[in-house]
């Protein structure tokens, strides 16, 4: 994986970048069911952009919408400032890479790859070059004459991409494209991915449910709850300052415990959460309540706390409570921790959960211990 500063690097060049896919209120029914709902979204050119959401959020629709496999019921998609329009699919100067590899198994691999270049007028000599050239593209330099049949899930995978690479297409369309590998295999294949994608610069849209995955290899993430688009942002800004309970909720783990509201001023509100007390939440991190919350809550994610004895953080606070439940994970540790007092307004106790990386020599504590619980009010996020 790149680092953090080539990452903020890279992403601080896309985004002057000029619009590659401009998707402009875009609606789409099917018969009656509503599947996109006014979407507005600029993907720039190089951008490693992904639509993250539930089953049935409707980011396969907007994907195939973008690709030309869908017509849009009303709204504009224009790619590379043209308007796409009665455009059909294969003029279009996309590709798509299928979870379902889609190979053709009686094919050799380099038959597979340069599949696409059948009506190239380029010569035959020409025309393997370009199929080597992109089997060492996805790292199976000299796989070209091996059966397509014999190759693992994540080889096939590979050909697929290097057969869409080969058409030098501006924009590569990922459906899902790693969900059918095991999880190492997947891992593996999401660094090589941003690598090729750097190396290439063409425009990457992938359509993931795993939120893992879109924090890992995106530039920027349009999360989506029933055909819109919820929040859309950098992966570092989506998981720190979720804009809704609900994207908070999707993106990583995230306590809740009701918050009662008592004022507010210049630098933030000041709140009254059983439990921690009162506390004022910088102006900063306030986000909405989503419609059927029970009223505002403050959030905060399980690594923003700590067990007091670890490190102390600046300006920090300490609850103290119980040791309810204890999950090892050999890396890290989740405790769940009743704080005293959290039984609030309603009597209902709610257990938080931290995380704390082990670290070699320190114990792991036990359930039913008294901890003190060590907390900044600047890692709270407030619902309201
Ligand atoms: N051809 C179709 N005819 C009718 N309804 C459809 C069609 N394609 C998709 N839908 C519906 O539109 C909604 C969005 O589907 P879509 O495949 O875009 O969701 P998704 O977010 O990609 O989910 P998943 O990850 O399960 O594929 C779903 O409710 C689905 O049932």
């Amino acid at each position: 994986m790149s680092t953090q500063s080539s990452a903020a690097a890279y992403r601080a060049r896309t985004a002057t970048a000029k619009p590659m896919i401009e998707c402009r209120d875009v609606q789409k029914y099917y018969g009656d069911y509503h599947a996109l709902r006014g979407i507005d979204l600029t993907i720039r050119s190089g951008e490693f952009f992904s639509l993250l959401g539930p089953s049935g959020c409707g980011k396969t629709t907007l994907l195939r919408t973008i690709a030309g496999f869908e017509d849009i019921s009303s709204g504009v998609v224009l790619i590379d400032g043209q308007d796409m329009q009665g455009v059909p699919a294969k003029r279009r100067p996309t590709n798509m890479v299928f979870q379902s590899y889609a190979i053709f198994p009686h094919l050799t691999v380099a038959e597979n790859v340069g599949f696409g270049l059948r009506r190239d007028p380029r010569s035959k000599a020409e025309k393997a070059a370009a199929v080597e050239e992109a089997l060492a593209m996805v790292g199976l330099k000299g796989y070209g004459n091996r059966a397509s049949h014999a190759l693992s899930g994540g080889q096939r995978q590979r050909v697929a991409l290097a057969r869409a690479l080969i058409l030098k297409p501006k924009v590569l369309l990922l459906d899902e494209p790693l969900s059918a590998l095991d999880r190492k295999m997947r891992e593996q294949m999401q660094v090589e991915l941003i690598k090729l994608q750097r190396q290439v610069g063409i425009t990457f849209v992938l359509v993931t449910h795993d939120q893992e995955e879109a924090l890992v290899m995106s530039d920027r993430i349009a999360v989506m709850f029933e055909g819109q688009i919820a929040q859309l942002d950098g992966p570092e800004a989506l998981y720190a300052h979720p804009t809704s309970r609900r994207v908070a909720n999707f993106i990583g783990v995230m306590n809740f415990l009701p918050a009662r509201i008592l004022g507010e001023s210049a630098t933030g509100v000041e709140v009254d959460v059983p439990g921690l007390g009162r506390v004022e939440i910088p102006a900063a991190n306030i986000s909405h309540a989503d419609p059927g919350d029970e009223g505002p809550s403050v959030g905060f994610r399980p690594e923003a706390v700590s067990l007091l004895g670890a490190h102390q953080q600046t300006g920090a606070r300490v609850t103290p409570g119980v040791i309810d439940e204890v999950v090892y994970y050999g890396d890290m540790t989740y405790y769940d921790v009743r704080l005293d007092g959290s039984a609030g307004f309603d009597g209902k106790a709610r257990p938080v959960r931290i995380a704390m990386r082990n670290v070699f020599g320190r114990e792991v504590q036990d359930v039913g211990t008294r901890a003190n619980v060590s907390w900044s009010p600047g890692s709270l996020v407030l619902f309201r």
